[in-house]
């Protein structure tokens, strides 16, 4: 990897009482690349990502964020608000959380609530309906409906986000997030629940955000059909350890590796195994 890193983890540690989830974690994410973290069930891989998000505090080590102007946040000192608004990092979740009975539009606005309150003044330049304020509210509508499209979404524009098909649910997240213009995307298993199809959206998208948008992704899968066809970097996770990281096709072919997923669940491991980078 080349030392143009967007995030920095260093002796990573979390503990819950007497469990020690993650433990003495160090990788790093390359800016403007895919880099996914793998490993069998209860390897630590959420908790990582609620210690980068803010929602977890580390019981130990440090969490470094550096934007493209040098600036460098200390994300294991700041709580979720101020990572996803100081750092720009965002994140969707294992189980999806949309708001269901708002349209797939007016969940991309909440997503922008931070930039429209201030653009109102705290709702006072809002209730008066301000230049200032409408001509805020008109760039949120229209970075809404980009990314709508981006997701091919437009069209339901209106719907309520809770009538789409699971699929379309699932690239809607990933819409609201891009709406907070992150400088990091975080996504907690994005092909949880996808058929095949929906899975190969999903890996265009996810391609065209690193590409086209030049946006660095950090990814927790399962699907190693999305693993190993989009990422550039992989991290291997077993028991709260880092057992092995590489290209796709390196930790494919590693021996921790298979036995890791081996002595978890045969599926996954055949998965791991068969997939082709
Ligand atoms: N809030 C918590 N309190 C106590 N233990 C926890 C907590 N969160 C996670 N753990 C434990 O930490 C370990 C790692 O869990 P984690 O959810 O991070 O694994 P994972 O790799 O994301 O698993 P999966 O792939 O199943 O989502 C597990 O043993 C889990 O039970």
């Amino acid at each position: 990897m080349s030392n143009d890193n967007i995030l920095s983890v260093d002796h990573l540690m979390m503990r819950f009482g007497g469990i020690v989830a993650v433990n003495d974690l160090s990788f790093a994410a390359e800016r403007r690349k895919i880099t996914a973290l793998i490993g069998p069930n209860g390897a630590g891989k959420t908790t990582v990502f609620n210690c980068i998000t803010g929602f977890y505090r580390p019981s130990g080590g440090a969490i470094r964020l550096a934007h493209d102007d040098g600036r460098v946040v200390k994300l294991e000192r700041l709580n979720d608000f101020r990572i996803s608004r100081q750092a720009k990092v965002a994140r969707t979740f294992q189980n999806i959380r949309l708001f269901p009975g708002m349209t797939a539009l007016e969940n991309l606005m909440v997503a922008q609530h931070n930039v429209l309150m201030r653009a109102s003044g705290l709702t006072f330049l809002g209730l008066i309906g301000a230049p200032s304020w409408r001509s805020a509210e008109e760039r949120a509508i229209e970075l809404a409906r980009t990314w709508l499209a981006r997701v091919g979404l437009l069209p339901r524009a209106d719907d309520a986000a809770g009538n789409l098909p699971y699929g379309d649910q699932r690239r809607l997240e990933i819409a609201r997030a891009m709406c907070t213009e992150p400088a990091l995307l975080c996504l907690d298993e994005p092909a949880a629940g996808l058929n095949a199809r929906e899975s190969g959206a999903l890996n265009e998208l996810l391609l065209s955000i690193r590409g086209e948008h030049g946006t660095s992704i950090l990814l927790i899968e399962h699907d190693m059909s999305v693993v190993m066809e989009i990422s550039d970097h992989v991290v291997v996770m077993d028991y709260g350890v880092k057992i092995a990281e590489g290209t796709p096709q390196a930790v494919r072919d590693d021996p921790k590796v298979i036995a890791a997923y081996l002595g978890a669940d045969e599926e996954e491991a055949i998965a791991v195994m068969e997939s082709t980078p």
